[in-house]
């Protein structure tokens, strides 16, 4: 009946709601889905004859239902099929998923145009000459009911089949439950957006104007890059339902061509656009994974650089001062060797964790590699780091080992001066602690 709103020639529509169902349904549910699937086709052939006023009989109508519904959902099960398979190769990411989903979308419609054109010949419900001005408004059509419906239904089919061959979160992440709180206000500049470039279509005297829908393109993308996978679907189907509404009550069907590939465009152009936020939380997470030491959790090596190269130039020109303070456990082979690496690890976690108290939000500690650890200190005078380096050590005498073992480090100090760069405080801050290590560790050394 949705369909029928729009309907450009018989049993061809701009879009049909239909085949996103079915699609969805084979896709989600399988082959469970197919006896209540092939009932609605015999309903829907029933009350087609009777929009048509085919005289039929009750048995020719059972006969040229079940063809109907045979000759609708085996192309979208062949085509769920395959597209369950695509899905569950490893390294499969979304923007590849979405294009496997769109060319199936495209080729399992085709193939259910001509079978179901050809089984209402069959049934003596459509004249085969009729095929020719058919197949192509009902090829695209079809099409835009599957692309742009089908990821609504799919949703609501996923929570009421939860279906373990096939993870949707995996392409997608987890599901929000709830759209955000701007979701409404997106859809009605949707909503105005869309109604705008279709008046416009309908008292401007140009033709070419009712292009303008293709503008909905944006607002799209803005849901799709904002908001979860579900509503960014959400809204597609509502555009799509709109625009059809639209097309039928300010008579637009001259322009029909026009908006069935309108639908098509923006429902494919939306889901690739869900590909965004998944790509910034994964930069994200790569940001996180490159700048922090994934044993201590303090900086990593890199960042640590990054952070003092920054510093360094910031202190120069400003003229403040700045320290770098590097130390190393002291035998900490020893430990390891006795104890073992785990043991070995959480020393070195301790150790940081130790360090951290006794250091301001301000300062960056990072691991420079082993047991060696850079901390930078801006704003700080070289005898306040000395203090705190001897206070560090102090708190370390705490941590309890077995085999009478104690944790204890060396540190050397360095303070900026001009022209220093983050390579010259190193090389000074680490020959300090090479003179703490000597005279006997577990002490400060400066240059
Ligand atoms: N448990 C553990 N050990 C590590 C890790 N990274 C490096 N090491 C070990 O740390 C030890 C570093 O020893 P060194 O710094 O050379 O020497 P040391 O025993 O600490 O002696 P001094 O520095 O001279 O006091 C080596 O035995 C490495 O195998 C790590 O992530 N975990």
């Amino acid at each position: 009946m949705l369909g029928l709103l729009v309907e450009y020639t018989e049993h061809a529509s701009i879009w049909f709601p239909a085949a996103g169902l079915t699609s969805a349904a084979v896709f989600i549910v399988g082959v469970r889905a197919v006896p209540a699937l092939l009932l609605g086709c015999v309903i829907v052939t029933f009350w087609t004859a009777q929009h048509y006023q085919l005289s039929l009989s009750y048995a020719q109508l059972l006969q040229a239902g079940l063809l109907f519904g045979v000759a609708h959902i085996m192309p979208y099960y062949a085509g769920a099929r395959l597209l369950r398979r695509l899905a569950n190769i490893g390294q499969f990411y979304l923007p590849l998923f979405v294009i496997g989903f769109l060319l199936v979308a495209a080729l399992s419609s085709l193939v259910a145009t001509f079978s179901v054109l050809g089984a209402l010949v069959v049934s003596s419900m459509m004249p085969v000459d009729d095929i020719a001005h058919t197949w192509l408004p009902f090829w695209i059509g079809d099409m835009a009911g599957v692309i742009v419906i089908a990821p609504v239904f799919c949703g609501l089919l996923a929570v009421l089949y939860p279906s373990p061959k096939f993870v949707l979160e995996d392409y997608i992440g987890p599901q929000q439950t709830a759209a955000s709180s701007g979701y409404q206000f997106k859809l009605m500049v949707n909503v105005i957006l869309l109604s705008l470039a279709m008046l416009l279509a309908r008292y401007s005297d140009s033709p070419q104007s009712a292009f303008a829908v293709f503008f909905l393109v944006i607002p799209h993308m803005w849901i799709a890059c904002t908001e979860s996978a579900f509503f960014t679907a959400l809204s597609v189907a509502l555009s799509s339902f709109a625009i059809a509404l639209l097309v039928h009550f300010l008579g637009l069907m001259q322009y029909a061509m026009v908006y069935q590939f309108a639908i098509n465009v923006i429902a494919a152009n939306a889901l690739f656009g869900l590909a965004v936020p998944a790509l910034m939380t994964a930069n994200k997470q790569l940001r996180l994974i490159v700048s922090t030491d994934s044993l201590t959790k303090v900086a990593s090596r890199v960042h640590l650089q990054q952070r003092a190269e920054l510093e360094i130039a910031r202190s120069l020109e400003q003229q403040e001062p700045l320290c770098l303070m590097v130390f190393d456990i002291d035998h900490f082979k020893q430990i390891n060797d006795q104890l073992g690496h785990s043991v070995g690890d959480q020393v070195l976690r301790d150790a940081c964790h130790t360090a951290q108290q006794l250091l301001r939000p301000t300062d960056v500690i990072g691991r420079y590699g082993g047991d060696e650890f850079v901390v930078l200190l801006p704003h700080t005078q070289q005898d306040v780091v000395v203090a705190i380096g001897q206070r560090i050590i102090g708190r370390l005498r705490d941590i309890q080992l077995a085999n009478d073992l104690s944790v204890s480090a060396s540190f050397g100090v360095a303070a900026l001066k001009a022209d220093d760069s983050f390579r010259t405080l190193f090389e000074r801050a680490d020959a300090a602690l090479y003179q703490a290590k000597k005279k006997g560790r577990s002490q400060v050394a400066w240059h």
